[in-house]
């Protein structure tokens, strides 16, 4: 079996993060909105791009009026500065591909000034890799730019990685200003990093990879869930990058080990660890998950405090 190879080590590279902002509860089950508000700015004095409406959102959780007051309330926080949000539908194994709804969930991101990130559903991924492309041509027409996002299915079951003919078409689009990569495999990331190096050098390949944040060593950015445990932190790795300073490896060692922690088996319930995570850092005032959401148990909070103090030097 060959196994692709990592290309070279990208040093003093500017990275862009976009951090998938959590959006947090409060005690009586309703969204703490001004917790919310203060995390989409925490997000920004970190250097990192908020990244609304995405899994680490709830996106799939959410009724209409609520994920139209999170694009409200970021378009007013962002005030011009670039963010991010995921189109979302809903849909059921073996839907048909629903090209209407799409164009309605990114004429509303682009109404409020975001970026629209394309999730997945099952009409779209259960197609053919002709119709599948032809899905984002059409889409790229709907709207100024664009963000592809591939998932894997241990995120969510419509999830699909596509096939490297399928990347390449979406990097020839000239408004698909990047992708999120969810596989969780680095050889697969790299392998897109070396056809992007090839063929399009500013498509920005998005890690998703919550197992391998040092992916930006390589040549990748981000679009990540583990940043919103701590985008502060984040940020202060990045620059160390930038300015090429050692303590990146150290620092992004010990963010390492918050994202296994975090994103153990099942994958899913890393929202709630970011919740207590925060709460125990004091930038949340409940450490609650959406009432739907899987739950981890308290017995975490030790272990997370112990990161905390691990972190503590950083801040
Ligand atoms: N894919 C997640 C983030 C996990 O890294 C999201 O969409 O929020």
């Amino acid at each position: 079996m060959s196994a692709t190879q990592p290309g070279p080590i990208l040093r003093n590279r500017k990275i862009t993060g976009m951090s998938a902002v959590l959006l947090p509860f409060a005690a009586d089950h309703s969204v703490d909105w001004p917790a919310f508000d203060a995390h989409v700015e925490r997000t920004m004095e970190a250097g990192l791009v908020p990244a609304v409406n995405m899994d680490t959102g709830y996106v799939n959780l959410l009724d209409d009026a609520t994920r139209n007051e999170v694009l409200d309330r970021t378009k007013r926080l962002t005030a011009g500065k670039m963010f991010v949000a995921g189109a979302y539908l809903s849909d059921q194994p073996g839907a048909n591909y629903n090209q209407d709804v799409y164009v309605r969930r990114m004429n509303e991101i682009e109404a409020a000034n975001g970026v629209p990130v394309i999730f997945q559903s099952y009409g779209l991924t259960e197609q053919s890799d002709e119709g599948i492309t032809k899905a984002y041509q059409n889409l790229s027409k709907e709207c100024d730019r664009f963000i592809g996002f591939e998932l894997g299915t241990v995120f969510l079951p419509f999830g699909k990685i596509y096939s490297l003919d399928v990347y390449r078409e979406l990097m020839n689009l000239p408004n698909c200003i990047g992708a999120k990569h969810s596989s969780l495999r680095r050889d697969l990331e790299w392998q897109r990093l070396a056809l992007r190096n090839e063929v399009r050098p500013d498509f920005m390949v998005l890690t998703g990879n919550d197992l391998a944040i040092d992916m930006v060593m390589y040549g990748s950015d981000y679009l990540l869930g583990l940043s919103s445990y701590c985008p502060d932190l984040f940020g202060v790795r990045d620059r160390m990058w930038a300015a090429g300073d050692s303590n990146f490896y150290q620092l992004n060692d010990i963010l390492q080990y918050l994202g296994f922690f975090g994103f153990r088996t099942p994958v899913a319930a890393y929202k709630h660890t970011c919740a207590q995570f925060l709460h125990l850092r004091g930038m949340l005032n409940s450490n609650l998950t959406h009432p739907d959401a899987l739950k981890r148990p308290d017995t975490d909070l030790p272990i997370l405090e112990a990161i905390v103090e691990q972190l503590a030097e950083y801040v």
